[in-house]
């Protein structure tokens, strides 16, 4: 039976999650966002996540409006407010950020993405990921949705390397849905998946909880989702209910529907030891079903970092 240890988190780190009240003022909202990004460095996270759409309404009418240009890299200042303030954050603080996401305008193809910057805590850009399963749903009298309307999907898997701790894989909110997404980064090594996202109030009450531990459990990793607070007056009122889960789908912190941060330690032990007590990596049947085995994605395309 081939051995399951290698070193997947180097030491023990913690994450926060940000559950941030954004509005319609994107300056507001970026100074909101500095504001909650120092309490939770302040209690001793190495790594801060944000929520999807966090300087913006979540919205296709509002996406346009809000969009940044950020290509070529780094971008212009003062056309990219977000990408300098979330810059600023992870270094004035001295973490890793994951920034959420923000609406980008791709300024030579004129294309609109969903897209997550993360920064260094030298507050240098680590890495982009671009929604890549746009959220278009339609359950009829309940909610509707059609992200594709205005923007593009990127087109690969996100797997970014924090040198002291190891490799997490960022996606944002619908690409939870797409578990082989997941398996691949956590094939690649990956010790956390975080999912910046704003689920509703329909399938958030249904399947929020029930993706991020189909996620856990099937990786046997860390998961985070970290949701806007909720805005019940607003035209896209998000669940909530960020949370962090432990490698074996224990839900190890959860907000409810206000501004919130949440906080966990990960440490490399807990994945180890799940691996160990259930030993999905050496049981797996790549004979049976060779077709998901060989991860033949897009993977390798080049970030637009570096
Ligand atoms: N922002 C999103 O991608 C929402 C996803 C969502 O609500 C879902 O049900 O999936």
């Amino acid at each position: 039976m081939a051995s399951v240890a290698r070193s997947i988190l180097k030491k023990p780190v913690k994450i926060s999650l940000v559950q941030l009240l954004s509005g319609t003022d994107k300056a507001a909202n970026l100074k909101h966002a500095a504001s909650q990004v120092a309490k939770a460095a302040s209690g001793g996270s190495n790594i801060v996540v944000l929520p999807e759409c966090f300087n913006s309404p979540y919205g296709t009418e509002h996406f346009p409006k809000y969009a940044e240009p950020l290509l070529p890299l780094p971008p212009v200042k003062d056309q990219a407010p977000s990408y300098y303030a979330l810059s600023a954050m992870a270094a004035e603080n001295n973490v890793y950020l994951i920034g959420g996401s923000i609406p980008e305008l791709n300024p030579s193809t004129k294309k609109h993405y969903n897209t997550c910057l993360i920064f260094g805590p030298d507050g240098a850009l680590l890495s982009i990921h671009r929604k890549t399963h746009l959220f278009d749903i339609d359950i009829p009298g309940k909610v509707t949705f059609r992200e594709s309307e205005v923007l593009s999907p990127g087109n690969k898997v996100t797997l970014v390397d924090f040198p002291e701790y190891g490799k997490i894989a960022v996606a944002i909110c619908y690409d939870i849905r797409f578990p082989e997404l997941a398996t691949i980064a956590a094939r690649k090594g990956a010790f956390a998946l975080i999912y910046p996202g704003a689920f509703n109030l329909v399938t958030g009450a249904l399947h929020w909880k029930l993706l991020a531990q189909a996620r856990a459990v099937d990786n046997q990793i860390y998961v985070g989702m970290c949701s806007p607070a909720r805005v019940l007056d607003s035209s896209y009122p998000a669940w909530g209910h960020s949370m962090i889960l432990d490698p074996m789908a224990a839900v190890l912190a959860e907000a409810q529907e206000d501004e919130a941060i949440i906080e966990s330690e990960l440490n490399e032990e807990k994945i180890l030891e799940t691996r160990r007590n259930i030993p999905l990596e050496t049981q797996r049947r790549f004979d049976v079903y060779p077709d998901v085995s060989a991860g033949k994605v897009a993977y390798e395309e080049p970030d637009l970092v570096g």
